[in-house]
């Protein structure tokens, strides 16, 4: 039941920004601590805000009902690491309450088996997954973790419990661009998705993703030497293009360096102290730490100004502070 306030808001306010694309997803990040230090990611001495400043659970309750007021479909908690958060149940409780198509949680798997019983009741079950490699020297190289077998496990006991689950590999070159066929043959195994992300340049990524990178269109063509690919239908604001091998693997390809998807781009992301930002590629925002519905009504007309129509070419902060 909408408030009187509230239904004033949505009469005059509907969010589509000015390029004509509508918001329909908000990718929240919890926290921007992790457990792990992926090495495209977050330096191994990384830095990270102070927790007194995180969004607390009623603020993330009532933006977001707010925006589902104006139309906001689906939620995807991320991070840092979204199951480190401590008080990360009573947020997804809250959420889990709002008249929303999906919410989807991207982790890193770790703590995953915590969680699962709880995810599955609050109807939560689209999980993506961050597996970079399948062998344990790599993965620690990768992750400075040694939780490869771990990972694996939850992934297996969420898929046998009927969680939704992909898995987003970043694949660089000559570190792990010789297992993705290995990748392919896992999906396959478990009835599971895989996607091979481009290494974006963004924050600490940048320094080395000029000799990592690979572009999406060359590990198709190195797949294509060994199946036969069939493209599938995706949603037009899909961050993936998609296919399924002869084998019966889905895969997918997220190329947001070489293919850029700004022209379908419906989605903002709240920033664990709270600042909205139109774009994953954007610093500039609106805090939205200690505003009321009044005050947010005007930060979200802002916002829909904020959106740029062309991919900017790198940003200088990393992925983990903003909600990758
Ligand atoms: N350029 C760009 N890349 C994005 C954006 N959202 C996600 N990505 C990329 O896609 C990767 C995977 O994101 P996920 O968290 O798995 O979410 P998703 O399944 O792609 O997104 P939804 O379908 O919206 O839930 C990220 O690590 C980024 O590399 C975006 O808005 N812009
Ligand atoms: C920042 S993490 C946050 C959620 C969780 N910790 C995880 O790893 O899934 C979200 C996604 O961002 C991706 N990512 C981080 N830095 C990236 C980069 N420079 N290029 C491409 N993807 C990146 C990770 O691989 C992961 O799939
Ligand atoms: S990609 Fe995810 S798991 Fe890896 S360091 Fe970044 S936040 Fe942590
Ligand atoms: S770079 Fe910005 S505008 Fe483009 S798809 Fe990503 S978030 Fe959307």
């Amino acid at each position: 039941m909408l408030s009187i306030f509230s239904l004033a808001i949505a009469m005059t306010l509907t969010l589509i920004d000015t390029h004509g694309r509508r918001i329909r997803k908000l990718r929240i990040s919890l926290t921007d601590q992790c457990n792990l230090r992926c090495q495209y990611c977050m330096p191994v001495d990384a830095t990270f805000i102070a927790k007194d400043s995180y969004l607390r659970p009623q603020e993330y309750q009532a933006i977001a009902q707010e925006l589902v007021e104006l139309g906001l479909e689906e939620i995807r908690l991320t991070g840092g690491e979204p199951l480190l958060r401590q008080d990360f149940l009573e947020i997804a409780t809250r959420l889990a309450q709002l008249p929303l198509k999906k919410i989807g949680l991207t982790t890193n798997g770790v703590f995953l088996d915590r969680y699962l019983e709880a995810l599955w009741q609050l109807g939560i079950h689209h999980l993506n997954i961050s597996l970079d490699s399948l062998n344990p020297d790599n993965f620690q190289r990768i992750t400075h973790g040694d939780r490869l077998d771990t990972i694996k496990d939850h992934i297996h006991q969420a898929r046998s419990q009927g969680f939704r689950i992909k898995i987003n590999m970043v694949v660089m070159r000559g570190i792990n661009d010789h297992e993705i066929g290995e990748f392919v043959e896992y999906a396959k195994a478990l009835d599971i998705d895989v996607r091979f992300l481009e290494l974006m340049r963004i924050g600490y990524a940048c320094e080395t993703q000029g000799d990592r990178f690979i572009s999406a269109q060359e590990l198709l063509k190195c797949l294509k030497t060994h199946y036969h690919l069939t493209p599938l239908s995706q949603p037009e604001d899909s961050t993936s293009f998609n296919f399924v091998t002869d084998c019966g693997a889905r895969i997918g390809f997220i190329a947001s360096e070489s293919q850029p998807f700004c022209g379908h781009c419906s989605r903002w992301r709240l920033s664990a102290d709270g600042i909205l930002r139109a774009c994953l590629l954007k610093t500039d925002g609106r805090s939205l730490k200690n505003t009321t519905l009044a005050h947010r009504q005007g930060l979200y007309r802002d916002l829909l100004e904020m959106k740029p129509y062309l991919r900017p070419s790198e940003v200088p902060h990393a992925m983990y502070q903003i909600g990758g």
